[in-house]
Formats: C-alpha cells, sequence, structure tokens
C-alpha cells in the first residue's frame, strides 16, 4: 500500500464547559491545532500519486474559513475534544476524497488524537 499524509494548521479557542469546574479546559483557553490527513492506495495514478497533494487544499479553505481563529464550541455540535475534531475532518474528507484512511488532530505539542475506521 502507498501512503501519504498531509498537515494543516490553525488556530481556535474553546472551552470544554461539560468537564468538572476545577478540570483547566473548562475554562475558556486556545490551542495552536495541526490536523494531518492520511490517504492510501493500493496503486499509483498513471501520474504516480496516491493522490496529488494539490487536490488537498479545499481542505485547507475550509479550516481557514470555518475554524481558523473561531471559538470551536461554537463550530462543533457538541464538545470539542481532539477526538470529535478528528471524525469532523475524517468525514469530511471521505467525503470527497474515497482514499482517506484517518485524520488526526494535535492540540498541544504533546497531544495527537486520531480517527481511523
Ligand atoms: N482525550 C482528550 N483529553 C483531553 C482533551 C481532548 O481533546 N481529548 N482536551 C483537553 C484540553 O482541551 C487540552 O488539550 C489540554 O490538554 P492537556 O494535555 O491536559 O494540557 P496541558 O498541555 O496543559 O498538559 P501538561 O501535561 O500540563 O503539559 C484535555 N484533555
Ligand atoms: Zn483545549
Amino acid at each position: 500500500m502507498f501512503r501519504i499524509s498531509k498537515e494543516f494548521h490553525f488556530s481556535a479557542s474553546h472551552q470544554l464547559a461539560h468537564l468538572a469546574p476545577d478540570h483547566q479546559c473548562a475554562r475558556l483557553h486556545g490551542h495552536n491545532y495541526i490536523v494531518v490527513v492520511e490517504l492510501v492506495a493500493a496503486e499509483l495514478s498513471a501520474d504516480g500519486f496516491v493522490r496529488d497533494y494539490h487536490d488537498l487544499k479545499p481542505l485547507k479553505a475550509y479550516i481557514d474559513d470555518r475554524f481558523d481563529h473561531r471559538h470551536l464550541t461554537d463550530v462543533l455540535d457538541g464538545h470539542s475534544t481532539a477526538e470529535r475534531l478528528a471524525l469532523h475532518f475524517y468525514e469530511w474528507c471521505r467525503a470527497r476524497w474515497p482514499e482517506t484512511a484517518a485524520v488526526k488532530v494535535s492540540e498541544t505539542p504533546k497531544t495527537w488524537a486520531e480517527y481511523r475506521p
């Protein structure tokens, strides 16, 4: 199998208000998010690609328009956890690019959440 990935960045605020009041993430705070989309294929296109990285530009536009410098609590239905962001971006990508295999999201330099069906 061939496997490619591309990374996207955005900054946003959120608040996990459902957590206990003494949990730090129950307070309004922000992250510099990283989204990594992974695509797989058993065979390459005539161009030698799983998919041209250039084809993924609509995801950058979507992130810039809907997520960058937004309050994620208002953007996502439900809790704006990294896991739920990974699922959201997976479903968005998979609807456009059937080679989508997984999406992972980082909120901090030490944390990653991945959705891979
Ligand atoms: N499984 C998850 N756990 C947590 C999430 C999440 O999305 N999924 N989110 C948060 C917070 O929003 C935020 O990411 C804080 O993470 P945490 O690593 O606890 O915070 P720090 O960077 O301050 O951690 P240090 O260990 O002090 O460096 C919380 N949990
Ligand atoms: Zn957070």
